[in-house]
């Protein structure tokens, strides 16, 4: 297949109520969509073909195919206006010159120099992005269908009351059996408290907690030691320092995760005693074929891969449950993320609104046009 045609969109999009990146919060998403349209022979295209060889047999002679990827890097500012740390080192305004440099060279190539790209990219979000366009353009995503079982996301917004966290968990449908609970965010005893009332209410749960690093080796310790241990699926990275986590375990036989442990672009897989779980954010990570190294490597040694938003809008979303039927097939991937957006992106989840590529800004090859919302 040859691509045709490539052009990159800016999308801004407010939330409703803050969402959790780690101890911050945000209170908007901003992005970008890159639109790609490919032919299987490259007729339809007016400009000279290169000679690129066309391999894919989905797409019939002539036959235009279009996809869309998300390429959200999460980096920018929390709503105190200080850095988001811990996340995407590359910055949106990167990204999108990056992307503005080598979207022109790319037209009219095979869809496989995507790939190329993908992996030659420092910027793991565009690794991510342009691998996931080349599976979309291949149609390798409309073969699956996702799970839609979710597991609901439960942290206290400094801004909601307590009612209404009991309110969601009343609200939970029965076949939900997991749920994730941010801690290492208040006082120990309100988040001790919140996990007892949890289960009070649904005992039958089975509990995800994220630390986000925030505990130190002695806060862990006293917090473990006060956790139902039946209940409690895995914690992700509960100390502050990765390797204190081990030291945890010894003590207190509470499984871990990592998460924040991957996003250095020096992590490599290491086996340790009391690691379940691998918490996977792609859009964090890089390509699909560098996440599948990753995962086969878990996998090899018995460690549970959890595929997971990185706050993407219901376009990126929508992609990410789809992989996750791919990649994780066993697993529920941890997606619950949308509530707080006010609008939906290409992809209706249920919103009122679903924003089309004409409301969004357009920056192709240095061209930029209409209005942007908000
Ligand atoms: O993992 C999930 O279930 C939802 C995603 C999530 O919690 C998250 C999303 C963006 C940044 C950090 C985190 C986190 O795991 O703390
Ligand atoms: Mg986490």
């Amino acid at each position: 297949m040859i691509l045709t045609s490539l052009s990159l969109y800016l999308y801004r999009l407010p939330l409703d109520s803050f969402l959790p990146v780690g101890k911050q919060r945000i209170d908007h998403r901003k992005g970008l969509v890159l639109q790609a349209k490919a032919t299987a022979d490259g007729e339809v295209c007016d400009t000279e073909i290169s000679n690129a060889e066309v391999t894919d047999s989905e797409v019939t002679e002539g036959e235009v195919k279009e996809s869309h990827v998300e390429i959200a890097p999460l980096s920018g500012f929390d709503i105190d206006q200080q850095p988001l740390s811990g996340f995407s080192r590359e910055s949106l305004d990167e990204v999108q010159q990056a992307l503005t440099v080598l979207l022109p060279k790319l037209q009219n190539q095979s869809i496989d120099c995507l790939l190329e790209q993908a992996e030659a990219s420092p910027y793991p979000s565009i690794a991510f992005g342009l691998s996931l366009l080349h599976a979309k353009l291949s149609g390798k995503l409309d073969a699956v269908r996702p799970l839609t079982t979710a597991v609901p996301l439960i942290y206290q917004p400094t801004d909601a009351p307590k009612a209404e966290l009991i309110a969601k968990i009343a609200s939970l449908k029965p076949s939900v059996r997991s749920v994730k609970v941010k801690v290492a965010q208040t006082s120990m005893e309100d988040e001790l408290s919140l996990i007892y009332g949890i289960l009070s209410q649904r005992p039958d749960l089975k509990l995800r907690l994220d630390a986000n690093c925030g505990f130190s080796l002695e806060q862990a310790l006293d917090f473990a030691a006060c956790l139902p241990l039946d209940s409690i699926e895995y914690i992700e990275e509960p100390c502050q320092h990765p390797q204190d986590n081990h030291t945890l375990y010894r003590a207190i036989p509470l499984p871990y995760a990592l998460d924040e442990s991957l996003n250095d672009p020096d992590y490599q897989f290491v086996m340790h005693e009391g690691l379940t779980a691998l918490i996977i954010k792609p859009m964090l990570l890089g390509s699909i074929e560098k996440l599948q190294r990753l995962i086969d490597e878990a996998h090899n040694h018995g460690v549970r891969c959890i595929l997971s938003s990185s706050l993407e809008s219901s376009l990126g979303i929508n992609d990410l449950a789809h992989l996750a039927a791919i990649l994780t097939p066993d697993e529920i991937p941890g997606l619950d993320t949308l509530t707080a957006f006010s609008q939906d992106l290409l992809v209706p989840s249920g919103k009122l609104q679903c924003l089309t590529l004409q409301c969004l800004t357009l920056n192709q090859l240095e061209r930029v046009a209409s209005t942007v919302q908000d």
